[in-house]
């Protein structure tokens, strides 16, 4: 591979970014040329505020390109034209050749919830003395155990090992929480997702951990569960309240995540009517809100 690096203001780099993937480029990305130096811009707003603006001053383009030849001839393409004026070529340069799997591969470790719980990748092995271990490559779907959501949510079914359980995972995604359920000895398993590529994630990854499960739309989830885990966010939490407790049998446990620590109470006054929601975990600023029911 060969890159073909220029430096744009700003003004110019959109038309520059779009010929060069005209003109075959396999990527093009762009970054500030002053970036390390005093000159750095930040391209970022307070929160809840628009950017201070669009670009940098001065933007290092690189396009990336399979031949040599191919990365010359869009340079002397480039150069004549108006959209290019105020523009440098920098260079034509060779790509060193990487493992780019093996180098995504070791950026995800396997992620421990207890001693011996722990959800692993596939190309690593499970750590010494992990007992149960939920199989999961990051994918399309939410859940690889990454998030404090997910991870308070495998705490809370480690710690109450649902064996014998009917259990419900209502917003899915991997499925994570579901396997986990079921590697920790439910009876029963539904998990649910409004997003059929959820739905599909889910099912693939419980094959892959030899675990029985049903998965589908959230029109699947039917009658009673002993526990009822949703990783979803306040806002959906909040209007799902009514349909979530009249999921949980009497006596039986539901599972709140995706809620930050001060939407606690939002959260206890949507739920007050069916039952009381507590904390009963917090990590990094998310907190699991539970109830018996
Ligand atoms: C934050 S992810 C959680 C995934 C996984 N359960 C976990 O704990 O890592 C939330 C999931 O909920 C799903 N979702 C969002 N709103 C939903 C709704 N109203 N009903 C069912 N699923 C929903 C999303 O498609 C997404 O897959």
């Amino acid at each position: 591979m060969f890159e073909l690096r220029l430096l744009c203001p700003e003004e110019r780099v959109e038309a520059v970014g779009d010929a060069l993937e005209a003109l075959d480029a396999l990527s093009v990305s762009v970054e500030d040329a002053d970036a390390q130096t005093p000159a750095e811009q930040a391209l970022f707003g307070e929160p809840g505020m628009p950017p201070p603006k669009e670009g940098w001053q001065r933007s290092l383009v690189v396009a990336l390109f399979t031949e040599e030849a191919q990365a010359r001839e869009a340079a002397q393409l480039l150069q004549p034209q108006d959209f290019f004026q105020g523009c440098k070529l920098l260079g034509i340069q060779a790509v060193p050749d990487q493992d780019w799997v093996r180098l995504t591969q070791s950026q995800f470790e396997p992620v421990e919830i207890t001693p011996t719980f722990w959800i692993v990748p596939s190309w690593h092995e499970p750590p010494a003395g992990a007992r149960q271990v939920i199989r999961l490559d990051p994918g399309l779907a939410f859940g690889t155990g990454t998030h404090p959501t997910t991870r308070m949510c495998l705490r809370w079914i480690a710690r109450h090992a649902p064996a014998g359980q009917r259990v419900l995972d209502y917003g899915c995604g991997s499925g994570i929480l579901a396997i986990g359920a079921a590697k920790h000895g439910a009876a029963q398993v539904d998990a649910v997702d409004i997003d059929e590529a959820a739905v599909r994630s889910t099912e693939a990854n419980a094959q892959a951990n030899g675990v029985q499960l049903t998965a589908g739309l959230p029109e699947r989830a039917k009658g009673r569960y002993d526990s009822v885990l949703a990783n979803i966010l306040a806002t959906p939490l909040k209007v799902l309240a009514p349909l979530l407790a009249s999921h949980v049998a009497p006596g039986g446990a539901l599972v709140l995540a995706g809620i930050l620590a001060r939407q606690a109470q939002e959260l206890k006054d949507a739920y007050e009517p069916y039952c009381q929601l507590d904390v009963s975990d917090e990590e990094d600023g998310w907190i699991l809100m539970t109830a018996k029911l």
